[in-house]
């Protein structure tokens, strides 16, 4: 198991590839919230992932490959966060904005909460619902998911959501051709965004897409 000064360096070593300058307050945070996910994966299964390295390049690295797509929003909804992935990883890289980690799983928001609770997170707020019929009464410039559902799912839960020219956000592993083909009819898409993550060879995709601006007819 690597050492904690090893973590750190990796940590450093990804966000450099990633461009993203974090203080060291927020690396420490990311690190803290990594041995969270470890110590409370024994007893709430929170990720099929065990090894620790591997949680820092498939969730935090993963996480952080979207931040540069995200800073100019006030305010982010993850639907189907899970243990808050990616919220919790935006919510400590952008300490201004309104985020919140959304899942019907009660182990899973109570997770999110002791981390909110442990780093301090005063941005970052719990909500434990379906999507489907969760009361937000407030709506987002940013909804976004991770591992959640189809495209189309996602969207049709998502857009009520969104505040006017909100953008609906959903991280995929391959090129998800055939999820776009089936979502075309349900809103506007703007592009898809192969994301580099540092150390790992796989694919990854970010969807963008908004609202439909005109009525679609299939
Ligand atoms: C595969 S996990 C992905 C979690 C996290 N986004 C990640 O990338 O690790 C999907 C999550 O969606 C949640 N979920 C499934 N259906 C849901 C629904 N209708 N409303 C809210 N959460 C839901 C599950 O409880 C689960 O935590």
């Amino acid at each position: 198991m690597p050492s904690e000064s090893e973590l750190a360096l990796r940590l450093q070593q990804g966000l450099d590839q990633l461009q993203l300058a974090l203080s060291a307050q927020q690396q420490g945070q990311l690190l803290t919230y990594l041995s969270l996910l470890q110590k409370w994966n024994k007893a709430y299964n929170l990720t099929a992932i065990r090894d620790i390295d591997e949680m820092l390049v498939k969730h935090i690295l993963d996480s952080l490959s979207v931040a540069p797509f995200c800073g100019a929003a006030t305010s982010l909804l993850d639907i189907g966060a899970g243990a808050g992935l990616p919220s919790v990883v935006l919510a400590i890289v952008y300490p201004g904005m309104r985020v919140s980690g959304l899942d019907s799983n009660i182990k899973k928001t109570r997770f999110m909460q002791q981390v909110g609770y442990e780093l301090n997170l005063t941005n970052f707020h719990v909500l434990h619902a379906r999507a489907d019929t969760a009361d937000l009464s407030t709506t987002f410039d940013i909804v976004i998911s991770r591992a959640f559902s189809s495209f189309s799912d996602f969207v049709t839960l998502a857009l009520p959501r969104l505040v006017p020219g909100g953008q609906i956000y959903a991280m995929k592993g391959r090129y998800p051709e055939s999820e776009l083909a089936e979502a075309s009819s349900l809103c506007d898409i703007n592009s898809v965004i192969p994301l580099s993550v540092p150390y790992l060879s796989e694919e990854r995709h970010l969807i963008t897409a908004t609202a439909p601006s005109t009525q679609k007819v299939n």
